[in-house]
């Protein structure tokens, strides 16, 4: 049962409590309670997900977030490397966390993510060979909304048929589609790639998107992994639950470590925070599935951190760890703008009420149409040609096959934050930086939960990176020279894209406009049990506690050279399996 109130709760006491209700949480009380003597707790702070049909329809995503009440509404500080710019940071705040807002683009990473990954912890059970099982029981790869035959289009061999999360193709044909596949034929530096979902199959190239949908519809965690276990009478989900920190039960067992087997949480989102708490505990384990910013604020708030910096804003330190909170690395977004030709791209639909409204009730009368589709339908990723200056003295990609940067086209105009100019058709070629070096931190910034962590990307702070996102451009520029474009592109939007023709320029352009792409990891970063860095070890316990892990894209040393949910689905699809062989 779904809890829309904390006080609505029966039982204090689980086998297991998970913080967050989101895209790593809901698979782990799926996965835990398949044990029908298991008792499972999660504890959401956002919202449910019933009712809210914008979050179902796939070409809304990007309407989801920020400021939204399915959104956390963080900032970023002032970015150094972005002019001084602050903007808006979206997490998920809602039953599914960010698998309910997202984007919808689904991948897993490529195999040398993953095998970067057991290299860094000493554990071959984040090799590739062996994580590729967990796409089965993941993945659900279901037919394209139109029907039409995807051979071609995606390889059935790498996909899984049966698991929880729908998958597919794109189910309309975005009219540049054509375009961009000829310019795959036309010009060698962007060939085509029959299946963009990573793993052991190379990522670089063009090919076409696979999202998070199935029927039209959006699949999250929640619509997934949470509804196909909602009738467990050990699973107990609570919304409206803003976990405010974990308590310490006592001593753990091995000398020197703290039990945190208990959970502070509101009475209800409203309650001031320190008022009207109510306290959970688990018989088993505590697991912090809060995300990148919530489980890096929940640590620091339960003590566990830097000491200097928790005396600071007067928590008392319980286990030291400098770590907690940094390493954030993250993927930043460039919305490249071309005016187009015509009136073929969605701007006039969006721009229009009676059409949009249209589009909208197609959707929700058969789930076909414009709105039942992700707003992209093609994209790939490319490397930095191997004698670039950037690559020495090291290639921060994952290895040779993982790209450098991404390329996303969509036949509208994409700029977050900025709104679309009231005439003119557009198409927006993303650019994206697959393989950040540039490292930022989040730490809270008073022992009130309910004040907003400091967080600090640090991006584009690096030679590497500004150097990346700079060659970006000009590789979308000779993309878009390819003949397939001439009768369609007039131009780059906007002065200081029309006037970034040097690198100087290019980067001014650069650090005037570049955003997040939503895929902050690294805060509760995974290292081997020896290390004297990191904060989870292996098997994703916190280093230092006992009966407590993180299970979320925050473990992630390095952030994917994907876009992240694929490998957060895969990463607690593993922790499920590891937690439950640990406590037999
Ligand atoms: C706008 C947006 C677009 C994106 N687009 C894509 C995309 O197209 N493809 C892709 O692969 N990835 C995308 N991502 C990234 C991807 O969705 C995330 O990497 C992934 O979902 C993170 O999973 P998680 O389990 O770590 O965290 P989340 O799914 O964010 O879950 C964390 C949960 O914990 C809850 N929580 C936090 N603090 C507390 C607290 N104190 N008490 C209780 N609960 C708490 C949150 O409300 C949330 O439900 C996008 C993300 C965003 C925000």
């Amino acid at each position: 049962a779904t809890l829309n109130q904390p006080s609505q709760i029966k039982a204090l006491t689980y086998d297991y409590i998970i913080v967050g209700g989101g895209t790593a949480g809901l698979v782990l009380a799926n996965r835990l309670t398949e044990d029908p003597t298991v008792t499972v707790l999660v504890l959401e702070a956002g919202v449910s997900d019933q009712g809210l049909t914008n979050l179902q329809v796939p070409f809304l995503g990007p309407t989801l977030t920020p400021n939204t009440i399915v959104d956390w509404n963080y900032t970023v500080t002032p970015q150094p490397g972005m002019n001084g710019r602050s903007f808006a940071y979206p997490r998920g705040r809602v039953l599914g966390g960010s698998s309910s807002v997202n984007y919808l683009f689904h991948q897993f990473g490529t195999d040398e993510d993953w095998n970067r990954l057991a290299s860094i912890s000493g554990d071959i059970g984040w090799n590739w060979t062996n994580m590729k099982k967990y796409v089965q029981k993941h993945e659900k790869f279901v037919p394209p909304i139109d029907g039409h035959n995807t051979a071609g289009q995606f390889i059935p061999s790498l996909h899984g048929f049966n698991g929880e999360v729908s998958v597919s193709l794109p189910g309309n044909n975005q009219t540049i589609d054509p375009r961009v596949l000829a310019t795959t034929k036309q010009l060698a530096e962007f060939p085509f790639n029959q299946d963009t979902s990573g793993g052991d199959h190379s990522l670089l190239g063009i090919g076409f998107l696979q999202s998070s949908a199935g029927g039209g519809v959006r699949s999250s965690s929640s619509t997934s992994y949470l509804a196909n276990a909602s009738n467990r009478p050990g699973l107990t989900v609570v919304v409206n639950a803003p976990v405010t920190k974990l308590l310490s039960t006592g001593n753990g067992k091995a000398k020197g470590t703290v039990a945190f087997r208990s959970v502070e949480f509101r009475a209800s989102p409203a309650t001031p925070a320190g008022a009207g708490t109510l306290t959970a505990t688990a018989r088993k384990e505590v697991i912090l599935s809060a995300g990148t910013v919530g489980s890096a604020q929940i640590l620091q708030l339960s003590g566990i951190g830097d000491p200097a910096r928790l005396k600071s804003v007067n928590v008392n330190s319980l286990v030291a760890n400098s770590d907690v909170g940094e390493n954030l690395s993250d993927h930043t977004l460039l919305p490249n703008l071309f005016s187009v030709q015509g009136n073929l791209s969605f701007d006039g639909v969006l721009r229009s009420a009676d059409l949009s409204q249209a589009a909208f009730e197609q959707w929700a009368q058969n789930k076909t149409g414009m709105f039942a589709n992700n707003i992209v339908n093609n994209y790939g990723f490319a490397r930095l040609p191997s004698n670039s200056p950037l690559l020495k003295p090291t290639d921060p990609a994952a290895g040779p096959k993982s790209p450098h940067f991404e390329m996303i086209t969509s036949n509208v105009y994409f700029n977050p934050g900025i709104p679309m100019p009231p005439t003119g058709s557009f198409m927006t070629i993303v650019t994206v930086l697959s393989c950040p070096t540039s490292r930022g931190s989040i730490r809270i910034k008073s022992n009130n939960p309910t004040d907003a962590p400091q967080i600090n990307p640090n991006y584009l702070s690096t030679a590497f990176d500004i150097g990346t996102m700079i060659e970006s451009v000009k590789a979308i520029k000779r993309f878009i020279a390819a003949p397939a474009w001439k009768d369609y592109v007039i131009g780059p939007f906007g002065d200081a894209f029309a006037a970034a023709t040097s690198d100087a320029s290019i980067e001014s352009y650069v650090r005037g406009l570049t955003t997040t792409i939503f895929h902050p990891v690294g805060t509760a970063s995974m290292s081997s049990k020896a290390a004297k860095n990191g904060v989870v070890n292996p098997d994703l316990t916190v280093k230092g506690t006992e009966g407590l892990r993180v299970v979320d894209a925050s473990v992630f040393p390095f952030v994917p050279s994907t876009h992240t949910q694929g490998p957060v689905y895969l990463l607690a699809e593993r922790a499920a399996d590891i937690i439950k062989q640990a406590n037999q």
